[in-house]
């Protein structure tokens, strides 16, 4: 049975709505966005809890919680069908077998997938739920156009405009994983322990494609790639194309061997696809850790010397830099001597 409607939660002010509006659309940071819309939602509702809930891994399951108002509860069974059902919404989900609780998806955030999860006293006066839906509608809107931009136009994958900044914080958090610290910043959609990765992927012999087939055929074949890189690695892993037929992507895994296996896997799957005409193709791949004090240029420079050793080797293979370094393969990057882009 649903708790009874709770009328004693005033209604926003039309002024209060607007400037909940007029943040949300003035913010360019998705993970802001994602924070303001769950703080002004909670301030709408005054739930008895409320809690930002992240899957964060697609294949394995679970749940990084984020409390805003209360103690944190892991989700229970139902509550975990209920999160996985919201993610995909466009609208709220309440469900009658679950009284009192609303799951607000919060998409948009690069793939980290999250839901506002709320724990209310009462149900909500439809008028409520109504100003609530329109704010969701706007941030919506505000994801909608930070894509536009963001976005490569032919893949969809990442252009180059977020990239710094995502690297930036990459490397604090590699900073943070290099100390040997660990848990929740209450900002992260990597686990903060966790070594970060920057991967470069070139897809072998990619002119054959356009010199035989034409260069529809060979958008076509960066079209399926990304698609297969956003099918094979995982929902928080950033994937770019900065234009061309080289992808980047910008990772982070739990153990240092992680990234070479997340990267193995697509080499395979890519190795295994019949792409339309072309048939088979392999990609090279290079990646290199990302360190505290690296820039993107130089950890970009790793990767790449990396993907030319794979190239070398005879492509279709994945190398790591930092371990051709080690094997004495490749010397020491050069500082900001490397052509970026
Ligand atoms: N269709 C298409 N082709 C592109 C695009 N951007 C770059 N290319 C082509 O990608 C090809 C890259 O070729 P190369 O750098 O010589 O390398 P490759 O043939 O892939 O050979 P290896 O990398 O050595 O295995 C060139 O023919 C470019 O014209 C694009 O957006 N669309």
């Amino acid at each position: 049975m649903h708790p009874a409607s709770n009328p004693s939660t005033p209604l926003p002010s039309p002024q209060r709505v607007a400037r909940c509006l007029a943040e949300l659309t003035g913010l360019r940071d998705r993970e802001q966005l994602q924070q303001r819309l769950a703080g002004h939602l909670v301030e709408h509702f005054q739930p008895v809890r409320a809690q930002v809930c992240r899957r964060h891994d697609e294949r394995m399951g679970g749940w990084d919680i984020l409390a805003l108002h209360g103690p944190p509860a892991e989700p229970g069974e139902q509550e975990c069908q209920a999160l996985l059902e919201a993610l995909g919404r466009e609208h709220p989900l309440q469900l009658a077998e679950l009284p009192g609780r609303a799951f607000y998806p919060l998409p948009g955030s690069h793939g980290a997938q999250a839901v506002l999860q709320l724990q209310l006293e009462a149900s909500p006066s439809e008028a409520h739920q109504l100003v609530a839906d329109e704010i969701l509608r706007v941030y919506r809107n505000v994801i909608g156009l930070l894509d536009y931009g963001e976005r490569d136009g032919l893949t969809g994958l990442l252009n180059r405009k977020s990239f710094d900044e995502t690297f930036m914080r990459l490397a604090a958090l590699s900073a943070r994983s290099e100390a040997g610290l660990s848990g929740c910043d209450g900002r992260r959609h990597w686990h903060s322990g966790d070594p970060c990765f920057l991967a470069v992927i070139d897809i072998d012999h990619f002119k054959r494609v356009n010199d035989g087939f034409g260069h529809l055929v060979g958008d076509e074949v960066l079209l399926l790639v990304a698609r297969l890189m956003g099918e094979t690695l995982r929902q928080h892993d950033r994937l770019y194309r900065f234009g061309g037929e080289e992808f980047v992507v910008l990772l982070s895994c739990s153990q240092d061997d992680g990234a070479q296996a997340a990267l193995e896997r697509l080499r395979e799957r890519v190795a295994r696809y019949a792409f339309p005409q072309v048939g088979e193709l392999t990609i090279s791949a290079g990646f290199t850790r990302i360190d505290a004090d690296d820039t993107p240029e130089q950890a970009f420079g790793r990767a790449d010397k990396a993907v030319y050793a794979a190239k070398d080797g005879g492509r279709d293979q994945v190398r790591s830099f930092d371990e051709l370094l080690a094997e004495g393969a490749v010397a020491e990057a050069a500082t900001g001597g490397v052509d970026f882009f």
